[in-house]
C-alpha cells in the first residue's frame, strides 16, 4: 500500500492510499480518516460509499464526515466507486462504467475481468483496512449515498453479522427497476433476474435476507426521487419484513452533498452508539 498523502485534521489524519487491487486488476485509491486516539487503541470504522461519478474525493471534500468522526472515535474509510485506469473498459454514460461499479461482481465480458467491487469492498478491502490501520474489525458500520446507499444496504443485508448498524443518504433502494440503474445491471450481469436480485435492497429482502435496522435520509426535493430512489418501496420491503426502518424525509434538501452533510452528523452519532464496545 501506497501512502499518497496526509494531513492533520480535527486532531487526527486524514490519508488518501493506493494499493493494487488482486480483485480488480487495477491500482484502486481509497481515503482514512483516523480520529485521534488511533495509536493508543483500536478504534470502530464506518465505510461511506460514494455515488455516481464519484471517487473517494468527493465525500472527502464535501461530507464533513471529519469532526463528528473525530469527536465520536470513528475511522471513517471512502473507497473509489468503480474500478479506473488503462485498459478498464468505459462508457460515455456517466451511469455506467467508470464511477458507476455499482457494488457488484459483473459476470459479462468484458467487464467481469475488473468490475468486481462487492469482492473488492467485502474481501480485499477490509483485509488491507485491518492491517494497516488502527480498526476494530468487530466494530464495523456501513452507509452511502445513492448509489452508494444502495451499496451499503445490500452489503449489510449480505453480511449481517460483520455489520453492527447501517444507514443511507439517499439510496438507489430497487435498482433492478430504477432509470439510472437498471442499464447498468443488465450490461454487468446479463439479463438473468436472478442475478440482478442479488445486488437489490428491497428484492434481498423479499428473498429472505435480513438486517437488525436501518436509518435513511432522504430530500424531499430530490430530483431523483419518483425515478431512481423511491424510498417508499424500501419502506414497504422493511414493513412486510419486520424490519425497523427510520426513514426521515428531510423538506426542502436536494440529492447534493449539501444534503449528504447535512445529515452526515446524526448518521455518525447514530452509528457510534451501535458501535460502543
Ligand atoms: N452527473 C449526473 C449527476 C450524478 C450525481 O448526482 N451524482 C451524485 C451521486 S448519485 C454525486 O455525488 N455527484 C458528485 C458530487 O456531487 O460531487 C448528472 O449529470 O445528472
Amino acid at each position: 500500500m501506497e501512502t499518497l498523502s496526509t494531513a492533520k485534521a480535527h486532531g487526527g489524519v486524514q490519508g488518501v492510499y493506493r494499493h493494487q487491487s488482486r480483485v480488480t486488476d487495477t491500482a484502486m485509491t481509497f481515503a482514512v480518516f483516523v480520529p485521534p486516539g488511533g495509536a493508543e487503541r483500536k478504534l470502530p470504522v464506518v465505510w461511506f460509499l460514494s455515488g455516481l461519478t464519484c471517487t473517494h474525493q468527493n465525500a472527502m471534500d464535501k461530507a464533513e464526515y471529519r469532526r463528528a468522526a473525530a469527536e465520536l472515535g470513528l475511522i471513517v474509510v471512502l473507497p473509489d466507486t468503480s474500478p479506473r485506469g488503462q485498459g478498464v473498459p468505459d462508457d460515455e454514460d456517466w451511469r455506467f462504467g467508470s464511477g458507476a461499479g455499482f457494488y457488484l461482481d459483473a459476470t459479462e465480458r468484458p467487464y467481469d475481468r475488473n468490475y468486481r467491487m462487492y469482492s473488492y469492498l467485502t474481501d480485499e478491502l477490509p483485509a488491507l483496512v485491518a492491517v494497516n490501520f488502527p480498526a476494530d474489525m468487530t466494530r464495523q458500520a456501513i452507509t452511502g449515498h445513492s448509489m452508494g446507499g444502495h451499496g451499503a444496504l445490500t452489503i449489510a443485508l449480505k453480511h449481517p453479522d460483520r455489520f453492527r448498524s447501517a444507514s443511507a443518504f439517499a439510496p438507489i433502494v430497487q435498482p433492478t427497476t430504477a432509470g439510472w440503474s437498471r442499464p447498468a445491471f443488465e450490461k454487468y450481469l446479463g439479463r438473468n433476474p436472478k442475478a440482478h436480485r442479488a445486488y437489490d435492497a428491497t428484492l434481498l429482502i423479499e428473498d429472505g435476507h435480513r438486517f437488525r435496522e436501518f436509518l435513511v435520509d432522504q430530500g424531499d426535493k430530490d430530483s431523483n426521487l419518483d425515478d431512481g430512489l423511491r424510498p417508499w418501496l424500501l419502506k414497504d420491503a422493511c414493513a412486510k419484513a419486520g424490519i425497523p426502518l427510520t426513514l426521515n424525509m428531510r423538506e426542502g434538501y436536494d440529492h447534493s452533498y449539501n444534503f449528504v452533510s447535512t445529515f452526515m452528523p446524526d448518521h455518525l452519532a447514530w452509528h457510534a452508539e451501535r458501535l460502543r464496545e
